[in-house]
């Protein structure tokens, strides 16, 4: 597997003036990580199927869909056979990961799995082994703008450990308070792949505080 660092905006709006621009503004990045909210399994309301067919006809960068929704067996599969790269389930809304990882492996799309902070690595190292994506949560899903949780890290650790000896073959996504004074412990801990919102889209430059992360990351990539 690369280890060169993905960088993933993260897409949050559900002020479409602001999503125009947080697309307009995503040049330079490798994934862009959508976050659909349900105001169920988080409590926050953003976006759905059919904004994430309108992104995907605006970008030509892979979409990254993070499903923060309740009944993800249900709903997953929509987004991959419109076209997302990756769709990500949460292991606490998920029914049957097996069955979602299976489906949206056939509708072309990379599976990733969810743990929120609080949620433990080691029940889900089995159903792992169907997946392509983890996606460990540093902040409680539901807003941008949080404030990191280095605490999550050990879970970090322990998967790259797994993946460097070819335990586990998935790509370790880093997602909240992600930023130029937080990346550096994510890299060092093991991320191959770091979502950001507010370090992205609260500058002047977008771009440049893609490719300022970018370069942080690579810095610090463990040998
Ligand atoms: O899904 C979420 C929060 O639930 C994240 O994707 C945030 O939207 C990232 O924003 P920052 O923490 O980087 O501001």
């Amino acid at each position: 597997m690369s280890t060169a660092p993905l960088i993933a905006p993260s897409i949050l709006s559900a002020d479409f003036a602001r999503l125009a621009d947080e697309v307009a503004a995503i040049r330079g990045a490798d994934w862009v990580h959508v976050d659909v909210m349900d105001a169920h399994f988080v409590p926050n309301l953003t976006l759905g199927l059919p904004v994430v067919k309108s992104l995907l006809a605006a970008t030509d960068i892979p979409l990254d869909c993070h499903l923060m929704i309740e009944n993800p067996d249900r709903w997953a599969v929509g987004y991959a056979e419109a076209g997302a790269y990756n769709v990500t389930v949460h292991a606490e809304a998920v029914k049957d990961p097996r069955a979602v990882a299976r489906d949206l492996r056939a509708a072309g799309a990379k599976a990733g799995l969810s743990l929120k902070p609080g949620t433990a690595l080691d029940p889900w190292l089995e159903v792992l082994r169907d997946y392509d994506t983890l996606l460990i949560m540093s902040v409680e899903p539901g807003f941008g703008g949080q404030k990191f949780m280095p605490e999550v890290l050990d879970k970090v650790r322990t998967a790259r450990r797994l993946v460097d000896t070819g335990h586990l073959k998935v790509v370790i996504e880093i997602d909240g308070g992600i930023n130029d004074e937080t990346i550096h412990q994510a890299a060092e801990a093991g991320v191959h792949c770091f979502v950001a919102g507010s370090a992205v889209y609260d500058t002047e430059d977008p771009a440049q505080a893609i490719a300022a992360l970018r370069a942080t990351a690579t810095e610090h990539q463990p040998h």
